[in-house]
């Protein structure tokens, strides 16, 4: 386990100064491991500049993920091919882009559950998945499946927005019996998206998700969930809203499936108001970069040291120095924000900003199992006297998980080819120094 930076903030683990805690670290015979689990319908982005009549003329709403049949995609694979369309062809997935990414960046384990075709021919898109997608994914757990895995055109206009359009061969065919108990219970988390939960009759995604939803559930394993797309939740926010209070330990979004969501078109309100139904919020927005919401006991809460925000909630980032914690573990439960400008202001070119909320998601991840790893391998520390559910202050977290999302987007991929800059030695320096 990599941690989330080297950083030299006191509050991280340091990983390499002669702190006293390490020693009882090196000496544990066994060092304990961590890992992420999530579930995806497996398939590889198919990546293209189009014109919105394009978008028209096959009935795809913009910036929706629209399910098409075999003879439309026929049809809009030949004509993008025709034309000289296609920029790339890559592995997707939102959590296979999630768990990629945390592998990346941990340098460690993260299980994925899904399909694969059972016949892979070299050059075929399971061949494609499985060669871009990082050596410390486990995959020994896909449910081998007759056909091919999806595939998800990923249309960019010229706005930068990007429409779906998702083929869907047999990515919605796992099912239940291919979700490992043991796995899902040992892991830090258990990452999934609101895709899960549109499979068609006959398609076994959704039960298989409900199910690790249960297992993590017994073992007090956190439940992560991230939206996809505002038109998915748009078409029944109460039912969402009434899953996530079930389910739902941490939930990822943009503004717009917030607003989808909770009716406030305003980030914190919308914050808010969903912090009603689970314990912690991601929330990007684009250009405007993105918060962090959640729960501090207020005998714990740290007041920050940068400046007090205006906003619809006056200073609301005034305890961001404080740890996130599960709402039922604190005494007295106070809601904290924090936010973040786009890290740089953005890169200087934006080709689209495909998998960005899927990098930051990472990021948060990656603090969480850092948190278990620790506190399973320095359970003295103070750090874990109170149980909190990451490493970091929301502060700390906005920052990393602006960090990762600039690197998605100056990458150009929703995954990650390499982590962050090793000699990046704290985010301060790498935040200010240039
Ligand atoms: N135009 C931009 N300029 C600067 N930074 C940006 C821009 N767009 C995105 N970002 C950065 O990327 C992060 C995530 O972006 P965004 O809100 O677009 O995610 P998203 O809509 O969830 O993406 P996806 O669903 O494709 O993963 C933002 O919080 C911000 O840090
Ligand atoms: O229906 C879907 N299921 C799973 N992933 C999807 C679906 N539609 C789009 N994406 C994925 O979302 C990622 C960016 O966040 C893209 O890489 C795309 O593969």
């Amino acid at each position: 386990m990599k941690f989330p930076g080297q950083r030299k903030s006191k509050h991280y683990f340091p990983v390499k100064t002669r702190d006293p805690l390490l020693a009882q670290l090196t000496q544990l015979p066994e060092p304990f491991t961590t890992y992420i689990s999530g579930i995806d319908q497996t398939l590889v982005d198919i990546e293209a500049k189009v014109e919105d009549e394009l978008l028209t003329r096959y009935q795809l709403p913009k910036g929706n993920s629209t399910l098409i049949n075999d003879e439309q995609a026929h049809a809009l694979y030949t004509e993008l091919q025709a034309n000289g369309l296609i920029s790339d062809e890559f592995a997707g997935g939102t959590i296979g882009n999630t768990v990629h990414n945390y592998s990346i960046l941990a340098d460690d384990r993260s299980v994925l559950f899904g399909v694969m075709s059972k016949n892979i021919e070299v050059g075929s898109y399971s061949y494609r998945y499985l060669c871009h997608t990082s050596s410390k994914v486990d995959l020994n757990y896909l449910q081998p499946v007759d056909g091919p895995i999806g595939r998800c055109f990923t249309l960019i206009s010229e706005c930068g927005e990007r429409t779906f359009a998702i083929s869907k061969g047999a990515m919605d065919k796992l099912t239940p019996d291919y979700i490992n108990k043991e796995v899902v219970q040992g892991g830090s988390a258990l990452v999934l998206t609101a895709y899960l939960m549109r499979a068609s009759e006959g398609d076994g995604i959704t039960d298989a998700a409900m199910t690790a939803i249960q297992f993590a559930k017994e073992a007090d394993v956190p439940v992560v969930l991230t939206l996809g797309t505002r038109f998915l939740i748009a078409e029944d926010p109460v039912w969402w809203q009434n899953f996530i209070s079930e389910h739902v330990t941490i939930l990822a979004m943009n503004e717009d499936e917030a607003e989808a969501l909770t009716g406030h078109k305003d980030p914190l309100l919308a914050c808010e108001a969903a912090l009603e139904w689970c314990d912690m919020i991601l929330l990007t927005a684009g250009p405007v970069g993105l918060y962090t919401a959640g729960y501090a006991d207020d005998a714990e809460k740290r007041e920050t040291s940068h400046q007090l925000l205006p906003g619809s909630i006056p200073e609301f980032n005034r305890y961001e120095f404080s740890r996130p914690k599960n709402k039922a573990d604190c005494e007295n439960p106070l809601k904290v924000y924090a936010h973040i400008s786009p890290y740089m202001g953005g890169p200087e070119r934006i080709r689209n900003t495909n998998g960005a909320g899927d990098g930051a998601l990472s990021a948060l991840l990656h603090d969480l199992s850092a948190n278990t790893f620790h506190k399973a391998n320095v359970p003295g520390s103070s750090k874990h006297k109170r149980d909190g559910l990451c490493y970091s202050s929301f502060s700390q977290i906005c920052k990393y998980a602006n960090r990762v999302a600039y690197e998605v987007l100056a990458q150009h991929s929703p995954r990650l080819s390499r982590g962050l800059p090793e000699r990046e030695d704290s985010l301060e320096e790498s935040y200010w120094g240039r």
